[in-house]
């Protein structure tokens, strides 16, 4: 059961303004993403530029979003229209907060990936290419405070199908847990500059399966309302592995094709929780033959 240490994590420190490409603080972060998402699938990013003040400010923009009716939620519309309905006096306050939180999330996410990219010495171009296709889902999760009998609350263990998620506890309340290699369960503490990324099967297709999604949950014990919010990338467009990621020790694992969409149909309706034997059956090279 989880332990609740994260000392096992990697944690990446992204404050670091001078940490830009092509410096030594730039390539010891490439080395040190890579080695926990092969490791963990996941790593810890310290990073400040989503301060207190945008947390708290978010925060209650979603909760001001969660008090609508389920059927004005249900419209799934954008954020000017959603703020059109939730009255002129949240209006701009709700889409500065959640545009430039969303902004700030994203540059996380291609950081990310240029790091993975770098330091597997993947053509940057594919980078490029890889950040301008995904699509992107901002979600927010709200969890309610268990009743006295109610023990399973929260989110079952999973992974995700996505290249990659950055997941932020974004009231200061711990429930996010992860599974590592070894099996043991860890909680993720909470903190406005703390943001785990972890990896999705796209990903790990994308890399001939070097870097693992690994499971994670959600258990819910907190005495509050939860919020988390989740960033989400996907690929719009067909993954080719890269033929830098094949050779003699890593020979072509899955087609070198993923249709993201395609991929979630399959797993709607297939419904396996087992992320390597869904990949496989999927995309596996063994099942072409
Ligand atoms: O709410 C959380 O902390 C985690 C959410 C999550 O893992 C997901 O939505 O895929
Ligand atoms: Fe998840």
């Amino acid at each position: 059961m989880g332990s609740q240490t994260q000392s096992q994590l990697h944690v990446v420190d992204f404050t670091d303004e001078a940490m830009k490409p092509g410096t030594d603080a730039w390539l010891s972060a490439c080395t040190l993403v890579r080695t926990a998402l092969e490791d963990n699938g996941c790593f810890l990013a310290r990073y400040h530029r989503i301060g207190k003040d945008l947390c708290d400010s978010v925060v209650s923009s979603m909760e001001d979003l969660f008090s609508l009716p389920v059927e004005t939620k249900a419209q799934n519309t954008r954020c000017q229209k959603f703020a059109h309905i939730m009255g002129l006096q949240g209006n701009h306050r709700f889409c500065e907060s959640i545009n430039k939180y969303a902004k700030l999330l994203g540059e996380l996410d291609h950081m990310t990936k240029r790091m993975v990219f770098e330091s597997y010495g993947v053509e940057m171009q594919g980078c490029e290419c890889m950040i301008e296709s995904s699509d992107y889902l901002l979600r927010c999760m709200k969890y309610r405070t268990p009743e006295t009998d109610e023990k399973d609350l929260g989110m079952p263990s999973h992974t995700d199908l996505t290249i990659v998620s950055i997941v932020h506890q974004l009231n200061n309340l711990n429930g996010l847990e992860i599974k590592l290699k070894d099996g043991e369960w860890i909680g993720v503490d909470a903190s406005s500059s703390l943001f785990l990324v972890v990896v999705g099967d796209a990903f790990h297709v994308w890399s001939n399966g070097r870097i693992r999604p690994y499971e994670h949950r959600v258990t819910m014990n907190a005495t509050k309302t939860r919020y988390s919010m989740g960033l989400f990338s996907f690929s719009g467009k067909i993954l080719q592995i890269p033929a830098e990621l094949v050779n003699e020790q890593h020979p072509l694992r899955y087609k070198s094709i993923l249709d993201n969409y395609e991929y979630i149909r399959f797993y709607e309706k297939e419904k396996s929780k087992d992320p390597y034997s869904r990949i496989e059956a999927y995309c596996g090279i063994s099942s072409l033959y």
